[in-house]
């Protein structure tokens, strides 16, 4: 009984405790000019009712929150359970000058002369072998598309072939994407933890904080959006007929001037111009990344809106992606609309971000994934297994995998 009662006066004291922190938050924040909406409960804000509703509660905010612009005093914003795990020196934890030396270091890194000499080579022996004798073979694409964005990025970073320390190192990783999207709550079990675990491995015994914070935030960033892309792509291919055609008369004619063991290089990447097109438009229709988050370093005004010290806002890049006027006819999948080549450089291209922050990954994820496409099309033709389940919120992926029965083009 003594157990009882103390439970309920504990939970009686944080519900007390919670709605006395509510009532002050509103209070403090009852500035003139605030956007109108409510704080959400203590902690946990209205993370949890975000992540439930997804779209639905961007768009019952929208009318109330209006931001458009991104101006001075803005800087990243991710969440706790993202900076906690990818490192307090990863790019999207650091601003000022220290974010332009780590954002110098990336793009030397990864600049056009880098892919054309050192990494199309690498990826390219990459998906030759990882592409192999998929015929005759039911097999899940996502999770093909997921070892083939790790192991992929891990032969450019460390050298590390397909082995079993590849695979061991594979499923922390694995373990750290999914924490980073969590609430952080640091309890046995939480993916909060799982993912803080898998940070912490360190089975190269590097010392140096910032290289491994480096080092995360390449693979982590490149993993995901290059994965999901690649398996999107493969759905959508699937679903337009007449796209895979075209894809493949592009990709056939590259092959047609080759020997078999000719890899794909630069002269080839950069004539892709209709793969170049598939791929836009996948992450577009798709809209792989939903979004980027910001935070006010100081009081701000937007469109007439205070937004305080230290408040988050989240950049719903999704509306601009389906804007019928920036892109008629926004829900059908049409890659023609990107080979009028100016659509990549208007201002409301965010399919790879903007300003300062604008992903230095871009071409190095563009090609890995064309040469994926290069030998998936060419090798192969596929069809759906029934079952297979799309979810687009908070992260674009197929909950039990989709899975396409694969046989030789
Ligand atoms: C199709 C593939 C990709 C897509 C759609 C994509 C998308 C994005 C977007 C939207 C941002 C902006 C985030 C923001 O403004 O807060 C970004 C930033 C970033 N991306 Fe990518 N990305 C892709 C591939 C890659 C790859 C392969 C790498 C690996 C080098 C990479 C590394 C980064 C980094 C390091 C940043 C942070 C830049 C900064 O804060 O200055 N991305 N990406």
């Amino acid at each position: 009984m003594a157990f009882f009662i103390v439970v309920f006066a504990v939970i009686f004291s944080l519900f007390c405790f919670s709605s006395a922190l509510l009532r002050w938050n509103e209070l403090r924040y009852r500035k003139k000019g605030l956007p109108p909406g409510t704080m959400g409960w203590p902690i946990f804000g209205e993370t949890t009712e975000f992540l439930k509703q997804g779209p639905n509660f961007i768009k019952n905010q929208r009318s109330r929150y209006i931001l458009m612009n991104e101006s001075k005093g803005l800087v990243p914003g991710y969440p706790q359970s993202m900076l906690d795990i990818l490192g307090k020196c990863n790019i999207a934890a650091v601003h000022g000058s220290t974010h332009k030396y780590m954002r110098g270091a990336l793009l030397s890194l990864v600049s056009p002369t880098m892919i054309r000499d050192h990494i199309l080579p690498k990826v390219d022996h990459f998906m030759r072998s990882h592409l192999s004798n998929w015929q005759d073979h039911v097999i899940d694409i996502q999770e093909k598309t997921k070892e083939m964005a790790f192991l992929s990025s891990l032969k450019q970073i460390a050298g590390i072939e397909s082995s079993s320390t590849a695979q061991e190192f594979m499923s922390e990783f694995f373990k750290l994407v999914v924490g980073t999207l969590s609430l952080p709550i640091d309890l046995p079990g939480t993916n909060y933890r799982r993912g803080f675990q898998a940070r912490k491995e360190n089975k190269y015994k590097l010392s140096d904080e910032e290289i491994i914070d480096l080092i995360i935030t390449l693979a982590y960033s490149g993993y995901e959006t290059v994965s999901t892309t690649s398996m999107m792509a493969v759905k959508y291919l699937h679903d337009h007929p007449h796209v895979l055609e075209e894809l493949r008369k592009e990709h056939l004619a590259i092959r047609a001037k080759k020997k078999p063991e000719d890899p794909i290089n630069w002269e080839d990447y950069k004539s892709m111009k209709f793969t170049r097109a598939v791929i836009f438009e996948t992450s577009r229709l798709a809209t792989i990344v939903n979004g980027v988050l910001r935070k006010t370093t100081k009081d701000m005004e937007i469109n007439g809106f205070v937004i305080p010290e230290g408040w988050r806002i989240y950049v719903y890049t999704r509306e601009v992606n389906y804007d019928p006027y920036l892109y008629p006819d926004p829900l059908s999948f049409n890659p023609w609309r990107w080979m009028d080549r100016s659509l990549e450089s208007q201002n409301y291209f965010l399919i790879f971000g903007g300003g300062t922050r604008q992903c230095p990954g871009k071409e190095l994820g563009i090609a890995e994934i064309s040469t994926f496409l290069h030998y998936f099309v060419t090798r192969y033709r596929w069809e759906e297994v029934e079952g297979n389940k799309l979810v687009k919120f908070p992260r674009v992926e197929a909950p039990n995998g989709l899975r396409i029965r694969v046989s030789s083009y």
